[in-house]
């Protein structure tokens, strides 16, 4: 009877750490999306500058680089690099996605030059290039395989609860989906 108890009791230990390691961990999962909520913040402060300056939304090259970088800096860390990459992309380009409504607004508003615009290469990007380890160690706790629909559900949920309601759906679903496609299957 006692063994029985015990098996019991077991078994229950088993299920409920299971259950817990389902999806992705609550906090890291916070720390996440506050992170990528963090480098959206940025993309207003890119769209004034770009406006002021009339430099192109898209800059191919530079994502370049900042991949290639990510790329190795995940091979160091041992972070899948492929999931990097993916990503760092989807982090473009739904900061992209916020400079262009921007731009198409100060179109709409006929706004001219702003009085006083950041400065990209020496105060916009810095503060990009200083959320990228971070977000890389972020991304090192998030397990392939270990999402179900349930969870799946809870980060849409999570995501649209901190990113900031000024970045609409299509934003946090851009930046978001890459995390379901590694979590979901591998
Ligand atoms: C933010 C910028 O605009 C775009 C978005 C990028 C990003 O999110 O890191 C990088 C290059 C550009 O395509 C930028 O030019 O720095």
């Amino acid at each position: 009877m006692k063994k029985l108890l015990h098996l019991l009791l077991v078994g229950i230990f088993l299920t409920i750490i299971s259950c817990k390691s389902q999806g992705l961990p609550e906090s890291e999962k916070e720390i996440l999306l506050k992170l990528i909520d963090k480098r959206l913040s940025v993309a207003p402060l890119v769209a004034k500058s770009k406006w002021n300056t009339k430099a192109p939304i898209d800059d191919p090259a530079r994502e370049k680089v900042i991949l290639d970088g990510v790329q190795a800096k995940a091979k160091k860390m041992v972070v899948d690099e492929n999931f990097a990459r993916d990503f760092f992309q989807a982090q473009f380009e739904g900061g992209k996605i916020v400079q262009r409504q921007l731009h198409n607004q100060w179109k709409g508003e006929n706004q001219g030059l702003f009085d006083t615009s950041p400065d990209l290469a020496h105060e916009v990007r810095p503060i990009l290039d200083s959320l990228t380890p971070q977000l890389l160690m972020e991304l090192k706790k998030i397990k392939p395989n270990s999402c179900d629909t349930h969870s799946l559900k809870k980060l849409n949920r999570d995501a649209r609860k901190i990113i900031n309601p000024i970045f609409n759906d299509q934003v946090v679903e851009t930046v978001i989906k890459p995390i379901k496609n590694y979590c979901k299957s591998h």
